[in-house]
């Protein structure tokens, strides 16, 4: 038996997933399927800034939607809204059926931060090991499930290294890989691309999309790099606290005649105006 690692990972563990399981990618038939994320004026407040400012939109189940925008736009707030860990929300979120935040989601959602959270001291298997036992994974079946979770993220070749040696990118997979142990419904991930190869981003895409077609997992992943939004079905466009579009990338193209996302975002950024930078509740107009 492992002994409990002596401190804590920097940003805090994952969100704990369930164990390794398919969804159901499709609704029953005649039933509507419920979005795995719904949004009616979500409105965030940080200190006296209104972050998010009445964004509506749904994320459908078992689809790979890009949440883009740049720096400071807001897409970290809305994923910590949706994942429950962000104060002054007002507004109906709901994720998976149910009410952001609330205790039966956790088992469900997987949530991977931009700073990886994974102990440094500990090999990435031994993390992964470490992982599935908090998720209570079986014993009998744990290594089975971490050999998967490291496959997954094409680490089996580091799975003896220590953490704390591997490169960002790579330390990266290993909080994905724990992500992944539990079969998360939902699976959220903040910039996880970021800072990796071409290849390797590619590779990342490829098991988005796999996530999704064959095990029913709704991915949402946030990125302020526009050439990635051709990888996804659906995007969330945000700037500066507001929603610009939620549309796929071809009806995005096509309604603002451009032949890029980036070219998109830049006409419904100068159709709908700029909105000011610094929004204070219940402050003048
Ligand atoms: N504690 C806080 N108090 C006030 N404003 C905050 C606080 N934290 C973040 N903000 C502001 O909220 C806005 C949205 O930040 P957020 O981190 O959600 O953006 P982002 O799109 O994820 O940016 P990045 O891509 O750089 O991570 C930014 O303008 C940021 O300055």
């Amino acid at each position: 038996m492992m002994n409990k690692p002596r401190r804590p990972p920097g940003q805090g563990s994952p969100a704990p997933p369930q164990r390794p399981q398919a969804h159901p990618a499709a609704p029953a038939a005649g039933r509507p399927a419920v979005p795995a994320v719904s949004a009616r004026d979500l409105t965030v407040v940080r200190g006296s800034r209104t972050v998010l400012d009445g964004l509506t939109f749904d994320v459908a189940p078992a689809t790979v939607t890009g949440l883009l925008g740049p720096s400071g736009s807001g897409k970290s707030t809305l994923i910590r809204a949706i994942v429950g860990t962000q104060a002054k929300v007002t507004g109906t979120l709901d994720v998976l059926g149910g009410p952001a935040g609330s205790a039966p989601l956790r088992s469900r959602l997987g949530y991977v931060t931009q700073a990886p959270s994974v102990y440094a001291d500990l090999s990435a298997r031994q993390n992964l090991d470490y992982f599935a036992a908090v998720l209570g994974i079986p014993r009998r079946d744990r290594d089975r499930a971490v050999a998967q979770a490291l496959d997954d993220v094409d680490l089996a070749s580091h799975a003896d290294d220590l953490a704390g040696n591997l490169s960002g990118g790579q330390r990266s997979r290993v909080s994905l890989a724990v992500a992944l142990l539990g079969a998360p419904e939902l699976l959220v991930l903040d910039e996880p691309t970021v800072g990796l190869d071409p290849v390797l981003r590619r590779d990342l895409w490829d098991l988005f999309h796999r996530l999704a077609a064959e095990r029913g997992t709704t991915l949402l992943i946030s990125s302020h790099v526009m050439d990635e939004a051709d990888r996804c079905e659906h995007l969330l466009l945000v700037r500066e606290g507001t929603l610009l579009a939620s549309d796929s990338p071809h009806a995005l193209r096509t309604r603002t005649g451009s032949d890029t996302i980036e070219d998109a975002f830049l006409n419904l950024v100068e159709s709908t105006g700029s909105p000011s930078r610094e929004r204070h509740r219940g402050g003048t107009p």
